[in-house]
């Protein structure tokens, strides 16, 4: 019996490796690769035992735990999969508005509100690294943070520096959690973020740091953290952490994602 390989079979195989790398990205930002890998390991096992070697008890048993491995992946990665619906479902409406506006609209006004907001959030992260505050602000982009938003406290203000910093103040009711920003507005405080299962983050980086990460990993945000412990500014983005930036590295990068 003799394979015949078509160029059908090419773009066939060439599409499932391109399946495959995606979803190796995608798990290893979620420290979820080595399941993903045990998974390949055994597949290749079971191709082995039932279709080259044919051992057909090993073969037989190997089939039935094939049989029933959607469930068991469904299980596996039942976090990954909610998060990736979570993800598409959260998208924000009114996208073909905004591109229209950002073409046609008032860009410089715009622009300047943005740079307004940009500039108040930086210089609170500066203050509070200076007296060592700890804080967690998360800056919403296309997703939507609503349901992260509900779990703390609304507060639908007006973004400034002064309040940033009040919120962070270590006595205050609100200091506990993260802040969401969300349409150039300060919209909730002491609201509680998915933690994040990264096995790579090092030690010493607590709650707060996998709390950043782990918004990232849900949704496109960008999440800033100032550390209680060491005063330094840190960025999480595409669950990925950029740590001890100075204000001027934050401010550009913001204003590099944010420019829309
Ligand atoms: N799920 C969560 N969502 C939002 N904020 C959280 C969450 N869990 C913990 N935090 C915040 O993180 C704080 C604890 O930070 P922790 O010391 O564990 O983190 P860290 O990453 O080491 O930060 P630091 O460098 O500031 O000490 C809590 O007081 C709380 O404000």
């Amino acid at each position: 019996m003799g394979f015949q390989i078509g160029f059908k079979d090419i773009v066939d195989i060439f599409l499932v490796a391109i399946l495959l790398y995606q979803t190796f990205k995608l798990l290893k930002r979620t420290g979820a690769v080595n399941i993903f890998i045990g998974i390949l390991a055994f597949i290749i096992c079971w191709f082995l035992v039932s279709y080259v070697f044919k051992m057909e008890l090993l073969g037989g048993i190997f089939d039935r735990v094939v049989s029933v491995g959607a469930f068991a992946l469904i299980v596996l990665f039942q976090d990954e999969i909610r998060r990736f619906f979570l993800r598409i479902g959260s998208k924000r409406r009114g996208s073909i508005f905004r591109i229209f506006k950002r073409f046609f609209g008032n860009n410089s006004n715009e622009k300047e509100k943005t740079d307004f907001v940009l500039v108040q959030i930086v210089l609170a992260c500066r203050n509070l690294a200076k007296s060592s505050t700890g804080g967690l602000i998360v800056l919403t982009r296309e997703n939507s943070l609503d349901f992260y938003a509900h779990s703390g406290e609304q507060i639908n203000a007006t973004i400034n520096s002064r309040l940033i910093e009040n919120i962070f103040f270590k006595n205050s009711p609100l200091h506990d959690g993260a802040l969401i920003v969300s349409d150039r507005k300060l919209k909730a405080a002491a609201c509680i973020l998915p933690i994040s299962k990264n096995q790579s983050i090092p030690k010493r980086m607590g709650l707060r740091h996998r709390a950043a990460l782990g918004i990232t990993e849900h949704s496109d945000a960008i999440a800033i953290i100032i550390s209680e412990e060491t005063g330094h500014i840190s960025w999480a983005i595409n669950g990925q952490l950029t740590v001890n930036v100075k204000p001027e590295q934050l401010e550009h990068f913001l204003s590099e994602e944010l420019a829309h």
